[in-house]
């Protein structure tokens, strides 16, 4: 499968001199297209810092990270407009939905392209087949507060994928769902990253998702372990 996106030797030092806080200490990491995984580790272990790195929300030390063919951070960034780029080549889902309570479930997903400068009935045609594609078209004319927590989560996924993003970042996005809600919305992380090419990475805790991961990325102490399979739920890495 061709390559979405490639981390090599992620550092970042939060502060420098004695109070350094060396966050990520040479992280690798690589995600085809089409492909989900999960990123996993326990508290404090770099999860965030490096989510907030691929999502170009904070600055990396020095490393490198590709999306495609494109080179954006190689010992600085190598894409002027960080906005543009966070926009249109990475989406977001977080554990909660986050959706605009005044726009109704079309408008919150038709929104990103709107501000981008599509006119507003493509943008609402792109949302509204992409609604039918998570089978969640029936409430498109709803409110996000009548939906139920499974509903808005794929509301949430649609958003995400409106600007085609060849990158989505996942922060625990099945946190507040029961098993088969959180299973379900995996199935549907993978049909869309198959569907739509793209590189998907899910930071979660979750028991009940990590053994459905092909692949997963255990981080500890800043340092990423790639592991495989069932594996990746019964691995146990001492803590160094
Ligand atoms: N802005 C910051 N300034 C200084 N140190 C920071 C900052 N943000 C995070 N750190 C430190 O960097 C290390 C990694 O933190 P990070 O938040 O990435 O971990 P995490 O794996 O996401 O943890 P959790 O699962 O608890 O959210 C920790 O030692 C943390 O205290």
């Amino acid at each position: 499968m061709a390559e979405g996106i490639r981390i090599e030797n992620l550092i970042k030092t939060y502060g420098s001199g004695d109070t350094a806080v060396h966050a990520l200490r040479g992280v690798n990491m690589s995600v085809a297209k089409g492909e989900v995984v999960g990123l996993i580790g326990p508290s404090g272990s770099g999860k965030s810092t490096l989510l907030k790195c691929l999502g170009a929300v904070i600055e990396p030390t020095s490393g490198r990270m590709t999306i495609g063919d494109s080179v954006i951070f190689e010992d600085g960034w190598r894409v002027a407009d960080l906005r543009a780029l966070r926009r249109d080549l990475i989406g977001f889902i977080f554990q909660a939905p986050y959706l605009i309570p005044f726009l109704d479930v079309t408008d919150n997903v038709a929104l990103l392209p709107m501000l981008a400068g599509k006119p507003n009935a493509e943008a609402r045609k792109e949302a509204r087949d992409l609604l039918e594609a998570l089978d969640v078209a029936h409430r498109a004319a709803a409110m996000p507060s009548q939906l139920s927590g499974g509903e808005q989560q794929r509301v949430a996924i649609a958003r995400a994928l409106v600007n085609r993003p060849p990158v989505i970042l996942a922060d625990e996005p099945t946190a507040p769902l029961d098993s088969v809600r959180a299973l379900a919305v995996v199935d549907l992380l993978n049909t869309m990253a198959r569907q739509f090419e793209t590189a998907v990475i899910v930071v979660t805790h979750d028991e009940k998702i990590i053994p459905t991961f092909g692949r997963v990325y255990n981080i500890r102490e800043g340092i990423t372990i790639e592991e495989f399979g069932t594996h990746a739920s019964t691995h146990q890495v001492t803590p160094g």
